[in-house]
């Protein structure tokens, strides 16, 4: 299914449940500035190429809209345009202030040089710098972009505006990025996990959980799930899937796939299908690489008792009322990945204070914000007798439509 489609259905769903006014609804769902901006850039062989770069601006009610800059091949309206929406009610899930965004390029950032990487990037900052800003809209990586992407923005950026450190998030230490943001979003998934196996009297000692992705959220996920005792079975990337139901070691993993480039030809497990890492035996499935990867094909093959979303809208409504009969319990993404964006919230107050926190504070404070932030959920779970993922939206969409109501919108 389209990645907006099935965010605008799960949004209605929560708007039905919250009984919310069908203007306010109305309004809620239409995005607040779509950019759309052609990014040509020479090659390293003197060529020209050509990539179509988004940025959705989708609400502002709580504060500046915040989200990630994705590069991938992909990349298209609809899947920016649900992306960004997602981030507003993940915001508001986690009750920091800030609205939603995202933005992406249509490229392959794999066949891309360094340099035309940069150059990429600088083209593109160029032609949002005016709608970006501090208090408008903060960028910060997602797939396919990390530090380096942040800082050539800001550099960018820098260049019509003056030196704005906070004009975005998850940058290098040393221009103003924040301790623990590179681990954050995985940090997150982690204490995500202890919220929810705690309802159930379990812990993540002597789990056993299959990651898809091996990239920044995968990777975090599964050295911190490690170090707290669980078994890692599977993983996958780009580049293949392996499988060791003794428990992958995952330290010489991550050197592996730092040295290669991918988890293929780790010789600590054995080769398996990319396409049946979701259906792998396990206690916990934790998708972190691509949306709808879980959908009405595979669901009734999952054989995970509980999906954490720690990438974002992975599984689709479809898939969703088919695990929900097979009884399996999702932790959805707008809660579950939400320790990356939260951890951005906090650099950009450290930039704003001049002032910087040890990672123990952030890690502490991140605790803090996703144990509030499940609180939050189960209680609107049982407010309106519903599954996590509507209990997460309709905390978003609640508090989205408050501000929105309070701030009035008479033209
Ligand atoms: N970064 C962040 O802070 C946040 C990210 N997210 C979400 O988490 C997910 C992952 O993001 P992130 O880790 O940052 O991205 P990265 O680019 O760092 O990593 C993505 C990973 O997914 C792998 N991958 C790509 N395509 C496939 C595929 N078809 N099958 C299996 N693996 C695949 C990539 O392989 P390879 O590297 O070999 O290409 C890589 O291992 C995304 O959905 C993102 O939106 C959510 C919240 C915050
Ligand atoms: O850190 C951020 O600001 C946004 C991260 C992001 O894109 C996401 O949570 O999906």
């Amino acid at each position: 299914m389209n990645a907006l489609v099935a965010t605008n259905r799960n949004f209605k769903l929560a708007a039905r449940l919250l009984g919310l006014d069908s203007k306010l609804e109305k309004s809620l769902l239409i995005p607040f500035r779509e950019i759309k901006v052609e990014c040509t850039i020479p090659k390293d062989d003197g060529s020209l190429a050509s990539f179509v770069g988004f940025r959705v601006q989708h609400d502002n009610a709580r504060g500046p809209m915040k989200g990630g800059i994705r590069y991938h091949p992909e990349v298209d309206p609809d899947e920016v345009n649900a992306l960004a929406q997602l981030m507003t009610w993940k915001t508001a899930v986690a009750n920091i202030p800030y609205g939603g965004a995202k933005g992406g390029i249509g490229c392959d950032p794999g066949k891309l040089s360094i340099s035309e990487l940069e150059r990429l990037t600088r083209v593109f900052t160029q032609k949002i710098h005016d709608l970006i800003g501090i208090h408008t809209d903060v960028p910060a990586p997602d797939m396919g972009t990390g530090p380096q992407t942040m800082a050539w923005i800001l550099d960018e950026y820098s260049k019509f505006h003056g030196y704005s450190t906070a004009v975005v998030t998850g940058k290098p230490i040393d221009l103003g990025g924040s301790l623990g943001r590179d681990a954050a979003t995985g940090r997150g998934v982690l204490f995500a996990t202890e919220a929810l196996l705690n309802e159930y009297g379990k812990s993540i000692s002597g789990q056993q959980f299959v990651i898809q992705g091996f990239g920044n959220v995968g990777s975090w996920a599964a050295q911190l799930i490690h170090e707290s005792g669980g078994k890692i079975v599977a993983v996958s990337d780009i580049t293949g899937a392996l499988k060791n139901s003794k428990g992958l070691d995952i330290p010489s993993l991550l050197k592996h796939v730092k040295d290669n480039k991918g988890v293929k030809g780790f010789h600590g497990g054995d080769p398996i299908e990319p396409s049946s890492i979701l259906v792998e035996d396990c206690d916990i499935l934790i998708p972190a690489a691509l949306g709808g990867v879980i959908n009405k094909e595979n669901a009734n093959d999952i054989k995970a008792k509980f999906i954490i979303e720690a990438a974002n809208h992975p599984t689709d409504p479809e898939a969703d009322e088919i695990l929900s009969k097979k009884g399996v319990v999702i932790l959805p993404d707008i809660y579950a990945n939400s320790g990356g964006v939260t951890v951005s919230y906090f650099e950009w107050v450290q930039n704003i204070q001049g002032f910087l926190w040890d990672e123990e504070k952030v890690n502490n404070e991140l605790r803090t914000y996703m144990t509030k932030g499940f609180k939050g959920v189960k209680e609107m779970c049982k407010t309106h007798n519903c599954d996590l993922r509507m209990g997460a939206f309709t905390l978003g969409v609640n508090r989205v439509a408050r501000a929105t109501v309070l701030r009035g919108w008479e033209a």
